[in-house]
């Protein structure tokens, strides 16, 4: 079974500072333990709300760690300092605008404002990255909505093969495949 590598990447200048715990990149964290079977490695990231110190983080962890998987959290509304879709664009070779279309979607369930995140997701190198918003609860929500579709992706990018606990979250790859 391959070993899978995820970045998450807190985009947060409270939590960046230590004012308050970073609990949405261990909501990550914990989410990515469930669903998957495979050994994952870790490598996280907790920077302030900059557009070149996350372009950095984010290049750094598909480019040069080859992650498989890099998940931010924050930064996604309108406000002057949300800045972390911004950065995804300017880094990504190609968008996936699938991905904010339905977790905005299934998240307008939960929240009227989720209409204010740009969140989105997009190919660096050969790592699939997606952006969630910065309220821990958040996490969760945006990733049942999508991540049947992210094992799928990989494969389609040349990334790690995702083997899912399935009693936890469905993967669809299309027969044959
Ligand atoms: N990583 C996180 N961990 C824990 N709580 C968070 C996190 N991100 C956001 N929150 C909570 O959600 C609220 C609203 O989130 P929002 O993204 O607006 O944070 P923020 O105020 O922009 O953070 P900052 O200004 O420090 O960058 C925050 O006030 C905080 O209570
Ligand atoms: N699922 C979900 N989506 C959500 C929210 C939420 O609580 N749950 N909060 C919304 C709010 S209040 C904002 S302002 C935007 C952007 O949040 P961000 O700037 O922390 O990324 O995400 C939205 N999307």
């Amino acid at each position: 079974m391959d070993k899978i590598n995820i970045g998450v990447v807190t985009t947060s200048d409270r939590a960046s500072q230590g004012i308050y715990e970073d609990e949405s990149g261990k909501a990550i964290m914990e989410t990515m333990k469930e669903y998957l079977k495979n050994e994952i490695e870790f490598y996280y990231r907790c920077v302030p709300d900059e557009k070149h110190i996350i372009e950095e983080a984010l290049l750094d962890l598909s480019r040069d760690k080859k992650c498989d998987l890099v998940v931010t959290t924050g930064g996604t509304g309108p406000a002057p300092r949300d800045v972390t879709v911004d950065a995804t664009l300017t880094v990504c070779d190609k968008i996936l605008p699938g991905f904010g279309e339905q977790m905005r979607a299934v998240s307008l369930q939960y929240v009227p404002t989720a209409i204010l995140s740009r969140q989105t997701a997009g190919i660096c190198c050969s790592t699939l990255i997606i952006n969630l918003p910065g309220k821990p609860k958040s996490i969760r929500e945006c990733l049942d909505a999508v991540f049947p579709a992210v094992p799928y992706c990989l494969d389609l990018i040349g990334a790690g093969y995702m083997e899912v606990n399935e009693e936890v979250i469905k993967a669809f790859r299309p027969k044959g495949k």
